[in-house]
């Protein structure tokens, strides 16, 4: 095994390039960098060169180490793909609310009935950390199957300070021990737990004065995030919590408009939060502040599917100026698939986003979104070797070939981890 490693003569290396210190907007979503016939070189766990095959070819030829090489021929190369979004660290599941939401029940009115979170959270608080890392290392083996090597990890399955913090240390821990890059966030203000039903403003001050405290001291956290909507909590009490959330040093996100136009757009525009999430039902004031302030709208159109519910409206949002990141939003209520790739075939086909888009969507754009720009992102000099070749002669095969997997080969940090869609990190 040298340390050089030659990904040669793809048919398409989807560069992303140039977008490192900000997020992509508008009409710069649909400039991906795309070198026709083009090379990358991975030393240990960094790019060292890409460019036209034959610049590459005689860079290699001079170089005195052996060289390990790919032949990419027919593939498209593009940067790891990322999602910026997920509750993946739960135990249990929730089969059961399909059929429920089949004959008719809402997914709020499944909530307040004290299902759904609250059932995965019953569920989450009795498994041991143990169990989680088990239950969860299958997930994240089908999200390296699907081309992602970067993952944003929410809490908000414990809704108690003890149990919040073990979902943190699980996500820690996964990211310990498993090729993807776990990021984790703090969404202590995920469900007003039962205990706390008849007075949730008490729930609010646990998070301040305990939770918060705890998760900043132990720095198990980069970002902290609410469930801004009807009947969850509030926009006054999620801006107490985001607030105290940066005040500790945890940067806002926010699950902003998912069920109901609710001001949550408008809430992370005025935090400067780093990215508002869901925005199906936002409201045309909240997208417009967002595009002055730098919020990202992190679309989740695979939670739209599976709630049957129209998804956010992307094209408006990128006119508008909005940074785009795309999402699974992994959890076992609202879209339980790791499919990252049918969630780009979604961003085309219900939110008619064009292929360039979803791409930096994917990439870049959900890079700005969990704070990783510098590292992730792009297939650019100095970044971290995730890169992914897919079976295909050209990138738009990604949105036209839909709800297949096309992934052939993942390399993580330098070192092949998915061969021929098979899982070789083991
Ligand atoms: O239902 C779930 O478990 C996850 C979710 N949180 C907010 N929307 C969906
Ligand atoms: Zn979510």
């Amino acid at each position: 095994m040298s340390e050089y490693l030659y990904i040669k003569n793809a048919s398409q290396v989807i560069t992303v390039s140039g977008s490192s210190n900000k997020p992509k907007v508008g009409r710069e979503m649909s400039n991906i960098g795309v070198i026709e016939n083009g090379s990358v070189l991975i030393k240990k766990d960094r790019i060292v060169l890409v460019g036209v095959n034959q610049a590459v070819e005689q860079y290699v030829n001079r170089l005195s180490e052996p060289v390990d090489v790919i032949n990419a021929a027919g593939k498209v190369v593009t940067p790891g793909l990322i999602d910026p979004h997920t509750h993946i660290v739960f135990a249990g599941s929730r089969e059961k609310e399909l059929e429920m939401r089949l004959k008719g029940a809402k997914y709020i009115d499944i909530l307040k009935a004290g299902g759904g979170i609250l059932s995965t959270t019953a569920e989450t608080r009795q498994a041991s950390e143990q169990q989680l890392i088990s239950e969860t290392v299958p997930r994240l083996d089908r999200f390296l199957q699907y081309g992602v090597t970067t993952i944003e990890a929410k809490s908000g399955y414990g809704l108690t300070t003890m149990d919040e913090w073990k979902q943190l240390r699980v996500a820690k821990k996964l990211n310990e021990i498993h090729p993807i890059d776990l990021v984790s966030t703090f969404m202590g203000a995920h469900a007003v737990p039962n205990e706390y039903k008849e007075n949730p403003d008490d729930f609010v001050q646990l998070i301040i004065n305990e939770m918060l405290p705890l998760v900043a001291k132990e720095k198990l956290a980069e970002f902290c995030d609410v469930f801004c909507e009807e009947g969850v909590f509030t926009v006054e009490q999620s801006k107490i919590i985001l607030v105290e959330g940066k005040r500790l040093g945890l940067l806002p996100k926010i699950h902003a408009d998912e069920i109901v136009p609710f001001g949550g757009a408008e809430l992370a525009a005025e935090l400067g939060a780093v990215s508002a999430d869901h925005l199906l039902r936002a409201s045309e004031e909240g997208i417009l502040e967002m595009a002055e302030k730098g919020v990202i709208a992190v679309l989740l159109p695979g939670t739209a599917f599976f709630l049957m519910a129209e998804p956010a409206n992307a094209r408006r949002m990128i006119e508008a100026g909005v940074a785009v990141a795309l999402s699974t939003d992994r959890n076992p209520g609202s879209s339980p698939t790791e499919s990252l790739p049918f969630i780009m075939n979604l961003a085309c086909l219900t939110m008619k986003m064009t292929p360039e888009e979803v791409l930096a969507a994917c990439t870049i754009n959900a890079a700005h979104a969990i704070n990783r720009a510098h590292e992730i992102g792009s297939i650019e000099v100095g970044k971290k070797a995730d890169v992914i070749l897919f079976d295909a002669r050209n990138y738009q095969t990604l949105q036209y070939n839909y709800a297949v997997n096309l992934v052939d080969t993942v390399i993580k940090n330098g070192k092949v981890v998915v061969k021929g869609g098979v899982n070789v990190a083991k």
